[in-house]
């Protein structure tokens, strides 16, 4: 059964936390939002459960007895403005860059045509990624992340910027990911509703400290939402159980 667990997370920049004390953890098959406000720390904390930053405190991943190394991580950091003109294949194939020599091998090839197909990519595999819009360029940069078969991802707003549509159809791809690979998936969102929608868990982070981590529908009400935003909102669930949030005032 894999596992990932933090025990007390910390990262402090000249005297300043940034993450104290953070105590998660989470299993195979899970998907789980990092939510909170503009600075709380969510890519901090994705950042340094990658292992892309120094930190406090201790992030395992482990596969029953076996403890998985960064090798087992993908990191997906937010989309800048992608000027590269590489085509998507390529890019994908740069997922594979851990086992890459000079010499790509014909099982890497097929590596990333499968998932190239797997991800309806197959006819914009030649075409450079910058020509590419804005939800197709995240399916392109998703399946890098997925080619090398990782056990965790970590994702930095894989919707932002993302019509309704292709949000659906990036969260339901990570979804059936973790399902297929019994991996675990944490991703930083904004978008509340999005959140409840896919997630087993939700983490809210407050000027780098947990606010609270439980099963969404135990955390997405008025009392935790509104002092973390400092807004004023109604939630209430439609005929399908599921979550809905109008935000009426900042206060
Ligand atoms: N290496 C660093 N040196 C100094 N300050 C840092 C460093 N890394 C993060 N910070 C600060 O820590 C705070 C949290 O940053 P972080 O990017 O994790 O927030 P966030 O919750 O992801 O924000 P956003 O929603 O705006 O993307 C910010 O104030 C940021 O400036």
């Amino acid at each position: 059964m894999l596992s990932l667990t933090i025990e007390n997370l910390s990262f402090s920049v000249r005297g300043r936390d940034i993450l104290k004390d953070i105590n998660v953890s989470y299993m195979e098959n899970q998907m789980s939002a990092i939510l909170g406000r503009n600075g709380a720390g969510k890519t901090t904390f994705i950042k340094c459960i990658a292992g892309m930053q120094p930190h406090g405190g201790k992030v395992t991943l482990r596969n029953g007895k076996q403890k998985l190394d960064r090798t087992s991580i993908a990191y997906l950091p937010q989309l800048e403005k992608v000027t590269s003109s590489l085509t998507a294949f390529e890019i994908v194939l740069l997922g594979l860059t851990k086992n890459l020599t000079w010499n790509v091998s014909d099982e890497q090839l097929e590596k990333v045509s499968k998932i190239i197909h797997e991800l309806k990519l197959d006819n914009l595999s030649d075409q450079p990624v910058r020509s590419l819009s804005g939800g197709q360029k995240q399916l392109v940069f998703l399946a890098q992340a997925f080619v090398s078969e990782p056990k965790l991802l970590l994702l930095d707003e894989p919707t932002s910027a993302l019509d309704i549509r292709h949000q659906l159809v990036v969260m339901e791809t990570v979804a059936e990911y973790c399902q297929s690979k019994n991996a675990i998936a944490l991703y930083v969102v904004h978008d509340l509703m999005l959140a409840s929608r896919f997630s087993d868990s939700v983490l809210f982070l407050n000027n780098g400290t947990m606010h609270a981590f439980d099963h969404p529908e135990s955390v997405l009400n008025s009392q935790t939402i509104d002092p973390i935003y400092n807004i004023e909102s109604l939630i209430e669930k439609n005929s399908r159980g599921l979550m809905t949030l109008t935000p009426l005032k900042p206060l």
